[in-house]
């Protein structure tokens, strides 16, 4: 079963099957069925790719409804530490966070459905960030949380005085004053 649960409801993370020969290797990074056979009903819309060099930390993000996006985020070159909160309100895990290490080489997406706060850092010297989103970017719909909210308490692995945040997201509110929700 590719789908591994997480703690948090709905939040997967995926493991493709790799076909590995003297070649090297294919995998299918995304199949529409796969999902439909695990139950999932997504329908994603738009991708995005981004590339930031160590300690570079993108989030903590969502888009208010009706522009929520659920996303099935991965690593195409280096590591990084995918961060996720879950801010909906109706969630027995609201306001719980989770965290993985998504890379090139462990193949691992996460899969985050709408509803979530999301952001990740580079652990490598540089990445390349690639996501697919089941609705459209929605400037004036953005939403944050600051990174480094005392209430969340995540745990980002490194020293935070090596982080690199766009000005944006250095004045993001904390959880508990964050504009709604999906
Ligand atoms: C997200 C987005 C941005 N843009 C433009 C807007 C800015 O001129 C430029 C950089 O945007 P921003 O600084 O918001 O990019 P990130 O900080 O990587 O934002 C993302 O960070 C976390 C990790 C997410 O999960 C979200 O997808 C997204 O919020 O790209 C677009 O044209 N389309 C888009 O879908």
């Amino acid at each position: 079963m590719p789908f591994i649960p997480t703690p948090i409801p709905d939040l997967l993370v995926f493991e493709p099957t790799v076909w590995a020969d003297e070649r090297g290797y294919f995998f299918e990074a995304f199949n529409a069925h796969t999902f439909k056979a695990a139950g999932i009903d997504v329908q994603f819309v738009q991708d995005n790719q981004a590339r930031s060099t160590f300690g570079v930390l993108r989030g903590l993000h969502y888009q208010l409804a009706p522009y929520a996006q659920g996303k099935l985020v991965r690593v195409l070159e280096g590591e990084v530490l995918d961060v996720v909160v879950d801010i909906r309100p109706e969630s027995p895990a609201y306001g719980q966070s989770y965290s993985i290490r998504l890379s090139a080489a462990n193949k691992k997406q996460l899969y985050v459905p709408r509803g979530f706060a999301h952001g990740y850092l580079v652990l490598s010297p540089t990445a390349e960030f690639f996501y697919k989103c089941d609705n459209y970017y929605a400037k004036a719909h953005e939403g944050g949380i600051h990174y480094n909210d005392p209430q969340l308490n995540i745990d980002w692995e490194i020293d935070l005085s090596q982080v690199i945040l766009s000005e944006k997201d250095q004045v993001l509110p904390n959880f508990g004053e964050h504009r709604g929700t999906h």
